[in-house]
C-alpha cells in the first residue's frame, strides 16, 4: 500500500557493484554506485552489451555480484533468502517469460503461492491483477500464453511481476518484442499503473525515446555500466554531459522534448461550439457573428462530432445530417505534445480537438499553441540547466573549501 505520501516503493542503493564473468578479461559491470529513491521510475539506457541487464539482474540476485553491495531499504539483499527476495522484487522480461504449459492464472499466482497465500486470496489477486493490466479476468484467466497476442502476454508478464505487491519492480526490455503501436500502448499503461502504484521501478531499454517517455530519471550507461549521466530526461536532453550522451540523445532533442509534456499541461484554445440538437438558427447566429468561420458540433454526450464551416451551413438546407466534416481524430488531455503535433500536422485545417477521460470536449490544440509551448518549455529547461550547473559549482566550491580547511 502507498504510504501517506503515496509512495509504496523502496530505496535501492548500489554500492561499488562489480560483476566479472568467469573467463572474461574485463568486468561486465565495473564499480557502479547509484542511489534510487522510493517510488522512482529509473531507466537504464545504453548500447548493447554495456552491462544493463547484468546490473539489473544483480538487484534480485539472478546474477551474483563479484563484489559490492545492493541495499533495498537499507537491507543488504545478500542477507535476504530467495523467497523473501521474490516478495520484495518483481521481475518482468522481454517476451513476457510466461511458462507456456501454465494458464494465465497459474502464471500470475506463482509468487503469491510460493510465499504461502491462501487459495482464496490468490484467486482474488489474479482477478485484481488482470483488471489492473486491462484484461478481462473471466476471459483470460484460463488461457495459455500461446492463446494470447504479444501485447497481452506482456501485460500478463507485468501482472505476474506485480502479483505479490513487491515494492520494487525490475523490467528488462519488457516491451522490446512487440510492434511499435502495442509498445506505445504498453508504455502508456505502465505510466498509468505507476501513477496508481508508486513502485520503485528499474527499467532497462536501449531505446532512448522509451527512456525519456518513461523515466523520472535516466541513467545513461556506457561500457561496463559506467554511468555517463544520471539525471532527469529534461536535463539530459537540454544539457547532455558529454559527446557519448549527445550521441545517444541523437538528433531532434526539441522533438523528443515534446514527448515529455502532456496536452493537459498546455493552454488549449476555445473554439465556438454547438450541440447536435441545437436549432439550426442558433448555429447560424453563432456563425453570423463577426469572425466565426468554423464551429465544432458536439454530440449528445458532449463529444466532438463534426467541424462545421460557414459554407457547410449554406449547403445544409435545413438539416445538419450531411453538413460538415466528421471529427476523424482527436487527442486526449493525457496525450503527449508529440502526438498532438502529429495530429495537427496531418489535419488539413491544422488543429485537433482535445477530449477528456470520457471523450468529452475540452478544447482545441493548434500549431500556434504548440509552437508557443515548445518555446517556453525549452527556455525553462535552459534556465533550469543553468541553475543546476550553478548549484553543482557551489557544491564543488564548498567541498574544496572544506578540504582546504581540513588540510590547514
Ligand atoms: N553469462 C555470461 N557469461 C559471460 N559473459 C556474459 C554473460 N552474460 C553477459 N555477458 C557479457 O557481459 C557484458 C554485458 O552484458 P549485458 O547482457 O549485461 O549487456 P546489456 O547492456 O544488457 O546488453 P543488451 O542491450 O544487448 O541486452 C557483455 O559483454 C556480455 O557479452
Amino acid at each position: 500500500m502507498p504510504d501517506s505520501n503515496g509512495v509504496s516503493g523502496a530505496n535501492i542503493r548500489l554500492e561499488n557493484l562489480t560483476k566479472r564473468y568467469p573467463g572474461s578479461a574485463a568486468p561486465a559491470v565495473d564499480n557502479v554506485s547509484m542511489d534510487i529513491k522510493a517510488g522512482e521510475l529509473i531507466v537504464f539506457v545504453g548500447p548493447s552489451g554495456c552491462g544493463k541487464s547484468t546490473t539489473l539482474k544483480m538487484i534480485n540476485r539472478l546474477i551474483e555480484p563479484t563484489s559490492g553491495k545492493i541495499l533495498i531499504n537499507d537491507e543488504d539483499v545478500t542477507n535476504i533468502d530467495p523467497v523473501g527476495l521474490r516478495r520484495k522484487v518483481g521481475y518482468a522480461i522481454q517476451s513476457s517469460g510466461l511458462f507456456p504449459h501454465m494458464t494465465v492464472a497459474q502464471n500470475i499466482s506463482l509468487v503469491p503461492k510460493m510465499i504461502g497465500w491462501s487459495k482464496g486470496r490468490v484467486d482474488a489477486r489474479v482477478a485484481e491483477m488482470l483488471d489492473l493490466v486491462g484484461l478481462d479476468p473471466t476471459e483470460f484467466r484460463g488461457r495459455y500464453p500461446r492463446q494470447l497476442s504479444g501485447g497481452q502476454q506482456q501485460r500478463v508478464g507485468v501482472a505476474r511481476a506485480l502479483a505479490a505487491d513487491p515494492p520494487v519492480l525490475l523490467m528488462d526490455e519488457p516491451f522490446g518484442a512487440v510492434d511499435p503501436i502495442t509498445r506505445d500502448h504498453l508504455q502508456d499503461e505502465l505510466i498509468r499503473l505507476q501513477h496508481e502504484l508508486h513502485k520503485t521501478i528499474v527499467f532497462v531499454t536501449h531505446d532512448f525515446d522509451e527512456a525519456i517517455k518513461l523515466g523520472d530519471r535516466i541513467a545513461v550507461l556506457r561500457e561496463r555500466s559506467h554511468i555517463a549521466q544520471f539525471d532527469t530526461p529534461e536535463a539530459i536532453l537540454t544539457n547532455p554531459a558529454d559527446d557519448f550522451v549527445s550521441g545517444f540523445v541523437g538528433a531532434g532533442a526539441a522533438l523528443k522534448r515534446l514527448n515529455l509534456t502532456r496536452v493537459r499541461d498546455v493552454p488549449v484554445v476555445e473554439v465556438p461550439t454547438a450541440g447536435v440538437d441545437d436549432p439550426l438558427q442558433s448555429i447560424f447566429d453563432i456563425m453570423g457573428s463577426g469572425s466565426v468561420t468554423e464551429l465544432l458540433l458536439l454530440d449528445r454526450h458532449n463529444r466532438p462530432y463534426k467541424w462545421l464551416r460557414r459554407g457547410d451551413l449554406m449547403r445544409a438546407k435545413g438539416s445538419l445530417a450531411r453538413a460538415g466534416t466528421l471529427v476523424s481524430h482527436h487527442v486526449t488531455d493525457d496525450s503527449t505534445l508529440r502526438d498532438a503535433l502529429e495530429a495537427v500536422l496531418t489535419d488539413s485545417a491544422g488543429r485537433v480537438a482535445v477530449t477528456g477521460k470520457k471523450g468529452e470536449y475540452l478544447g482545441v490544440v493548434d500549431m500556434e499553441t504548440l509552437m508557443n509551448s515548445v518555446q517556453e518549455l525549452l527556455q525553462a529547461d535552459r534556465l533550469d540547466a543553468i541553475e543546476h550547473r550553478a548549484e553543482l559549482a557551489d557544491a564543488a566550491g564548498g567541498q574544496v573549501h572544506r578540504e582546504q580547511e581540513g588540510a590547514s
